[in-house]
């Protein structure tokens, strides 16, 4: 790099731009509101339904929602945080309990995906975690509650005495259904390196206190918010998925 030369913009700063403007059409055109257009948009996308099907997804012409599903007031807390007040809908939460599927993560995303749709009848978001440790050829991978739930953030890494490799990855994969039992439900994923180490910092959060991110000295449990969502597993899945419907809406717009 030559002396003086700016850094790049920052995605995040690329994605808050990209909010901006997409927010600033939508002011200038009433005519249809902007994630309804985006649902509709996925929703064609999909390959299951024409364009004048689509209304037919239960997403009201006039709704600016996300009904997010998930039984885990955690996680719906970090998503808002995420998306953050630019984000150009209201996240709607929707606590159910949806199976705990077995299989591997992108199946499992599905089919939570698919059943959260039937359940609340329309389009929805639902997320799958997996923490899958190296040593053990990714277990406990999506069965990571019933391990945390058993033997807690010192289990996880009392587990991995007489192993070496203490590395693991967290996986967020986000799930949007637009409703149909057929529709294809597309996939949004962040992956975060690390290892597990003995547990630090703040339990309020299942894992968090034995997860450190590689390049960092603090486990998610010592970090502020802001810090772990810049690169966490959720936080990258997140932005994916926001990406995408942004992208959406400034085609539509
Ligand atoms: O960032 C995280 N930091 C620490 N722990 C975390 C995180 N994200 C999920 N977790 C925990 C929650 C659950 O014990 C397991 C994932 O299981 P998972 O089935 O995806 O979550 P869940 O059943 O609690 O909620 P949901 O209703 O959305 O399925 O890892
Ligand atoms: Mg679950």
């Amino acid at each position: 790099m030559h002396g003086g030369t700016r850094q790049p913009p920052s995605p995040q700063l690329l994605l808050q731009k990209k909010i901006a403007r997409v927010t600033q059409k939508r002011k200038k055109s009433s005519a249809i509101s902007l994630s309804s257009a985006c649902f509709r948009r996925a929703a064609i996308l999909a390959g299951h339904r024409s364009r004048g099907q689509v209304r037919s997804v239960g997403m009201a012409a006039n709704s600016r929602r996300i009904v997010f599903v998930t039984g885990n007031a955690k996680k719906l807390e970090e998503v808002k945080q995420i998306l953050g007040a630019g984000f150009p809908y209201e996240v709607v939460a929707k606590k159910v309990d949806l199976p705990e599927y077995q299989g591997e993560p992108d199946d499992i995303s599905r089919a939570k995906a698919r059943e959260a749709a039937k359940q609340i009848q329309g389009p929805c978001v639902v997320e799958d975690t997996c923490l899958c440790f190296n040593a053990l050829g990714g277990l406990p991978g999506p069965y990571i509650k019933w391990f945390l739930e058993k033997i807690g953030p010192e289990g996880l890494h009392r587990m991995l005495t007489g192993w070496e490799d203490k590395s693991a990855s967290a996986m967020c994969t986000m799930a949007f259904s637009p409703g149909g039992p057929q529709d294809e439900v597309l996939l949004f994923k962040g992956i975060a390196p690390g290892k597990i180490v003995d547990p630090r910092g703040s339990r309020d959060f299942g894992w968090d206190p034995c997860f450190q991110p590689d390049g960092f000295e603090k486990t998610y449990g010592e970090m502020t918010k802001e810090e772990k969502h810049e690169i966490s597993h959720r936080g990258r899945a997140v932005r994916a998925m926001q990406e995408h419907f942004l992208k959406q809406a400034e085609q539509d717009s």
